[in-house]
């Protein structure tokens, strides 16, 4: 596997690999690697001719200082994790080649960023959007791949692809969870022992809306969810919302047939999880 650090050696490689025909496959993470993301990798090099994964603590997408600085970063084990999965290259850069300038770029996303993830971080997807585009332009990819746990995300991506022409195909891949449930996610290493199996919760609440999904009113369904972690120590909900999975826009009620996403959002101790479900309602 190739290590590359620069933004220039990074072009050189991907121009010289796309004029020999190969078709890129790319994964953007932000390190601290786990199953989730080899599942997106493995994906990628069964489905392209070379795959690059790049790892950046991404400092403009951080809307809390702290959070930024304690994200885990385990870059030795992921070099390890990323030759096991046949990776080609790793793209890491320093955040002074990416941000040659303090970032003045805006973007807008209109109703998309108004909700949920956008809402309750501010700045962040401008950050995301940012970052996405500049990786974009020095990987060149044919097809990225982005996780459903973070499913806003790709929608924003997806958004930006086509507002921007960008010639890449954005993949969702379904989320990658322990046994119990949780969502895998690198902020799940800040957890101390009783707050990873508190952390469950999200993924209980989750079950427990889709359970009531299409027998009762959206309204009381979110009063149950926001019930059920009022009662537990150590967790604070930030949002439960039952959404359209396109335009991520909270529904007041559903409709038999229809697919709904079902998203939260909490805080167990000082580490902020997100997880979603995707239900379709003749399925419930
Ligand atoms: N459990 C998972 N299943 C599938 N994809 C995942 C999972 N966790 C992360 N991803 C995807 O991997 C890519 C890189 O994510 P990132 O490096 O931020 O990791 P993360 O686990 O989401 O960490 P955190 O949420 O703590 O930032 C994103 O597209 C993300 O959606
Ligand atoms: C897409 C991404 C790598 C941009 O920094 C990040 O938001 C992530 O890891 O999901
Ligand atoms: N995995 C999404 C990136 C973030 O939370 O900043």
């Amino acid at each position: 596997m190739e290590v590359i650090e620069r933004v220039s050696t990074i072009r050189d490689h991907m121009k010289a690999l796309r004029c020999s025909g190969k078709r890129i496959g790319f994964v953007p993470t932000m390190g601290a690697l786990h199953e989730g993301h080899l599942q997106l990798l493995r994906a990628s090099a069964q489905e392209n001719d070379v795959t690059v994964c790049s790892i950046f603590v991404n400092p403009t997408q951080f809307n809390n200082p702290e959070d930024y600085k304690l994200y885990p970063r385990t870059m030795e084990k992921d070099i390890e994790l990323l030759k096991s999965v046949g990776c080609d290259v790793l793209f890491a850069p320093q955040a002074e080649e990416v941000y040659v300038q303090q970032s003045l770029l805006q973007f807008s996303f209109g109703p998309l960023e108004a909700v949920m993830e956008g809402e309750h971080r501010p700045g962040h997807f401008n950050g995301v959007a940012t970052v996405v585009s500049k990786l974009f332009h020095f990987v060149q990819p044919h097809r990225a791949y982005f996780g459903q746990k973070d499913l806003q995300q790709v929608a924003i991506v997806k958004q930006l692809v086509q507002a921007l022409n960008f010639d890449v195909e954005v993949v969702r891949y379904p989320t990658i969870r322990e046994e119990d449930g949780l969502a895998m996610s690198s902020r799940n290493k800040r957890l101390d022992q009783k707050q990873r199996q508190t952390a469950t919760i999200l993924h209980r609440a989750l079950q427990l809306a889709k359970d009531q999904l299409g027998q009762k009113p959206v309204y009381t369904i979110k009063v149950t969810v926001e019930a059920f972690l009022a009662g537990e120590d150590q967790v604070e909900l930030e949002y439960f919302e039952i959404v359209e999975p396109d335009t991520l826009q909270p529904l007041a009620e559903v409709q038999p047939g229809q697919e709904v996403a079902l998203c939260i959002a909490a805080f167990v101790g000082s580490v902020r999880l997100i997880d979603n479900l995707l239900v379709n309602l003749n399925e419930v």
